[in-house]
């Protein structure tokens, strides 16, 4: 919703884990839209993964850097075509620090290097999981694109309360790091049919920057 009565305001909303409401303008959400559909082609393109316990996750993942897949990194799209992953571009990793300076006050001490891109249709979700794989403590940086959605925000300590619920429309960024690097978060809902018309995206989009502390 534009136009409302209150604009958005940056919030803390745990020690280290920082909202902030329009942080990339039209342009640039539609310059990332843009890049996201290169890489979500193949080789190493847009996927569906599956997890060792047989479930299938609902947000569909493409990686740059270096590939994820449950529960760890690797350098080919190891659960997917085989392919090797994508590089990270500069500019995402300028990005990233950018968006740290920007929440923190001051850059982080490390470049980033792993991109995760999930794309999530109206019905899908993701349940709520610590982001672990990575040897850095570098903040995760996410920025999200198209539908608003449901952030839940937890603990450290379990899946369950307390937690906060946040909405993240398009442009927004949220960065966790700090105390609440380890904390476990997920995607409850997506707001189907909330996307910016103009941008000319059905679904939602959300990059997750990380430093992977795993690279010689
Ligand atoms: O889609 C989101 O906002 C969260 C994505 C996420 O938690 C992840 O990729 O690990
Ligand atoms: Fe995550």
């Amino acid at each position: 919703m534009e136009g409302e009565l209150f604009p958005r305001e940056r919030t803390e909303i745990a020690p280290g884990a920082v909202h902030l409401p329009d942080w990339l303008d039209r342009g640039r959400q539609r310059e990332l839209l843009a890049a996201c559909r290169e890489w979500a082609r193949p080789p190493a393109g847009l996927r569906t993964v599956h997890t060792p316990g047989g479930g299938t996750m609902t947000a569909r993942q493409v990686c740059l850097g270096l590939h994820w897949y449950p529960y760890g990194y690797a350098r080919t799209a190891v659960d997917g075509d085989g392919a090797p992953v994508k590089p990270m571009p500069p500019w995402l990793a300028e990005l990233g620090r950018t968006a740290v300076t920007d929440a923190y006050g001051r850059p982080p001490d490390e470049a980033y290097d792993i991109a995760l891109v999930n794309f999530y249709d109206g019905d899908s979700r993701m349940g709520m999981h610590r982001d672990s794989d990575e040897k850095s403590a570098a903040p995760v940086v996410s920025l999200s694109l198209g539908d608003s959605c449901l952030f839940r925000f937890g603990n450290s300590a379990s899946r369950g309360r307390p937690y906060q619920d946040v909405e993240l429309r398009s442009g927004d960024l949220f960065v966790f790091g700090g105390p609440s690097r380890l904390a476990y978060h997920g995607v409850p809902k997506v707001l189907s049919g909330t996307a910016p018309a103009e941008l000319g995206l059905t679904g939602r989009l959300n990059i997750t920057l990380r430093v992977g502390g795993l690279l010689p």
